[in-house]
C-alpha cells in the first residue's frame, strides 16, 4: 500500500487538496478529524486534557470548549506542547487504525492528511510527501476570512506550525495555492499522475520495501549457498 502524506500550513489548502483526492477515489485520512474524535467527552484524551487544564476549558455538556482551548493553547507555546504531548500518543493510534483498516479493505493508496506531518515526525511513515504551499500573505488573508478570526488570532495560528518553506523544502512534491482553484486544479491533475503512475525499478529498490526485499534474498541466497557446499 502506497502511503502519500499530505500537509501544508494553516489554511494553505490542503483540506480543498484532500477533497480532490477523495473525488478521484482516493481514500483519506484526515488527522484533524482523528484528533477531534480523541478529545471527545470521556475519552482517554479528554480525560487527560482535563485533567492538565483544568474544567474550566468544558462547555456546559461536558464536550472541550475548542475555541477556549484554542485561544489558551495557540498564545502559549509551553501550553501547546503540554497538549501536543498528551494527545500525540491518542492521534498516532488513531491514525494507525484508520491506515490499517484500508489496508485490510484492500486500499492500494491512501493519503495521509496530517498538518503537523513533520512537527510530529510522520513524514517518515509517508512517500511521497505532498506540501500545500501559499504565500504569506494569502494565508493570512485565506485564514480570517474562512475563520472569520482577527489579524493577530490568525498571525498566532500560523507561527504555532513549523514555517511553510521549511516544510516546502522537505517536500517531494509542491503544490503552489496562491492562485486560483482553477490553477489548483491543473497541478492536482499533475500530481494525481505522478502518484498514481506504479514506481520504476530504481525508485522501487530505493524503497524500504525494495531495500528489504533485496536483503532477504541476499540472505536467503546466502543461506542457500552455504547449505550446498
Ligand atoms: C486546540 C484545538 C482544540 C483547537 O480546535 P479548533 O477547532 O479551533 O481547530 P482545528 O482542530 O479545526 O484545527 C485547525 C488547524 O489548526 C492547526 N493546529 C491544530 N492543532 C495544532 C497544534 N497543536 N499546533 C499547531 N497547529 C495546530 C492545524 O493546521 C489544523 O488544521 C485543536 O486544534 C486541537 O485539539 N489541537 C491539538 C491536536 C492536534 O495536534 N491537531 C492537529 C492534528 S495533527
Ligand atoms: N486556490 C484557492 N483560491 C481561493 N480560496 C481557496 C483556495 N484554496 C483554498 N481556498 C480557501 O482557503 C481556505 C483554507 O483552505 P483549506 O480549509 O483547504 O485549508 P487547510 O490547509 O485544510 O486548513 P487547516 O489547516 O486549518 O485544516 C478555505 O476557506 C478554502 O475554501
Amino acid at each position: 500500500m502506497r502511503i502519500v502524506g499530505l500537509t501544508g500550513g494553516i489554511a494553505s489548502g490542503k483540506s480543498t487538496v484532500s477533497n480532490l483526492f477523495k473525488a478521484h477515489g482516493i481514500p483519506i485520512v484526515d488527522a484533524d478529524i482523528v484528533a477531534r474524535n480523541v478529545l471527545k467527552k470521556g475519552t482517554g484524551g479528554w480525560k487527560k486534557v482535563v485533567a492538565a487544564f483544568g474544567e474550566d476549558i468544558l462547555l456546559e455538556n461536558g464536550e472541550v470548549d475548542r475555541a477556549k482551548l484554542g485561544q489558551i493553547v495557540f498564545s502559549d507555546p509551553g501550553r501547546r506542547q503540554l497538549l501536543n504531548r498528551l494527545l500525540a500518543p491518542f492521534i498516532s493510534r488513531g491514525i494507525l487504525m484508520e491506515v490499517l483498516k484500508l489496508w485490510i479493505k484492500g486500499c492500494s493508496i491512501i493519503v495521509l492528511d496530517v498538518p503537523l506531518l513533520f512537527e510530529a515526525k510522520m513524514d517518515k511513515w509517508t512517500k511521497p510527501i505532498v506540501v500545500v504551499w501559499v504565500d504569506p500573505k494569502t494565508q493570512l488573508q485565506r485564514l480570517m476570512i474562512r475563520d472569520g478570526s482577527m489579524e493577530e488570532d490568525a498571525k498566532s495560528r500560523i507561527n504555532a506550525q513549523m514555517s511553510l518553506d521549511l516544510k516546502r523544502s522537505q517536500a517531494d512534491i509542491v503544490i503552489d495555492n496562491t492562485g486560483s482553484l482553477e490553477a489548483l486544479h491543473e497541478q492536482f491533475q499533475k500530481v494525481l499522475t505522478q502518484i498514481t503512475r506504479p514506481l520504476t525499478w530504481t525508485e522501487f529498490m530505493l524503497s524500504r520495501k525494495g531495500a528489504f526485499l533485496t536483503l532477504f534474498s541476499i540472505f536467503v541466497g546466502v543461506a542457500i549457498c552455504k547449505r550446498s557446499s
